[in-house]
């Protein structure tokens, strides 16, 4: 079921379209991350759902379950989040929580729970200034969870950490999708390949592949063809573009890489191939491409 659904949402900047016309569909109960380079309008389209930004057209639409004030549904966490270096983390999770309306008591209450679900009770009383990248993202998780959200809303969380942050803030997201559905940005697969039911590829503002994980990881294992020759072999290239089993091609002077749907029978075409064998074979290797090949092919 989906949470969030929108259609052909847009925003323009000086007549440029950051984000233009992307249909996302945030599930509820998975893990989904938005993936792109950087500028691609990640940031743009997370503002765009917390209402922090408004749209230039196209819609989003909540599951009727979550009208209104969308703000109660979502917990958010920014790139650069400000924290307060003087207040402890203790004080700053309650202070957010005043801050997003719920009684200082409650505030209070919740806060213990929190900071314990991300690894931080033994430095709550510890001033934020002290803490490390990690331990301040994990912090400012904290904050977003405050008023129970449905959908948790991280902007970059992992990017700017090093190995052990990053290591620490993944776990934490694994024990957190359990609980309450995230969505995430990153400009790197293997980030959402460890947390990630869904992925949303997008560049230069519109998305270039979409699914479940699983499914496009098989879908992209698709068997490649490297061939080396001694003599240019671009314009023996152009033969196969039109070849129905053929799903990429790229000819660069001797060397050519070609991506089929089935290995058998481009194997057998392409040796048996008259043009081919007039040239000098210096190597024929065969490889599977992953979804990172895809990734990187549309993102570069
Ligand atoms: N307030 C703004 N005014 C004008 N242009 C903007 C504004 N915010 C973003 N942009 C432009 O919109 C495009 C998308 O930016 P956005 O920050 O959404 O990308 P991103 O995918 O989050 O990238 P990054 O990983 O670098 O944060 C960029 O070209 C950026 O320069």
């Amino acid at each position: 079921m989906s949470l969030i659904l929108t259609e052909a949402l847009t925003k323009t900047f000086n007549g440029t379209n950051a984000v233009d016309q992307i249909d996302l569909s945030i599930k509820e109960g998975v893990c989904t991350a938005l993936l792109g380079p950087n500028g691609a309008g990640k940031t743009t389209t997370l503002n765009m759902l917390t209402g922090l930004m408004k749209k230039s057209s196209g819609n989003i639409i909540f599951d009727k379950r979550y009208s209104g004030d969308r703000r109660k549904y979502i917990g958010y966490l920014p790139q650069y989040p400000k924290f307060y270096s003087w207040m402890t983390g203790e004080e700053y999770v309650i202070y957010s929580g005043q801050l997003g309306g719920i009684s200082k008591q409650e505030a209070i209450k919740k806060t213990d729970d929190l900071l314990a679900m991300v690894g931080l009770s033994d430095d709550k009383r510890k001033k934020i200034a002290g803490y490390s990248g990690g331990m301040k993202q994990r912090l400012g998780i904290a904050q977003a969870l405050i008023h129970d959200p449905k959908l948790l809303i991280l902007d970059e969380p992992v990017s700017a950490l090093d190995p052990i942050g990053r290591r620490e803030v993944l776990e934490l997201m694994k024990t957190l999708k359990k609980k309450t559905s995230i969505l995430f940005s990153t400009h790197v697969l293997h980030d959402a390949e460890e947390v990630c039911e869904d992925i949303f590829i997008i560049k230069k503002g519109k998305v270039v592949v979409e699914g479940n994980l699983g499914e496009l990881q098989k879908k992209y294992q698709k068997p490649t063809i490297y061939i080396e020759t001694e003599e240019p072999l671009e314009s023996w290239s152009q033969s196969l573009k039109d070849i129905e089993w053929l799903r990429h091609i790229e000819a660069d002077n001797t060397k050519l890489t070609i991506t089929v749907e089935n290995i058998d029978v481009a194997r057998e075409y392409i040796l048996n191939n008259t043009g081919l064998r007039n040239l000098n074979i210096k190597s024929f290797q065969v490889a599977k491409t992953t979804l990172e090949d895809l990734f990187m092919e549309v993102t570069k």
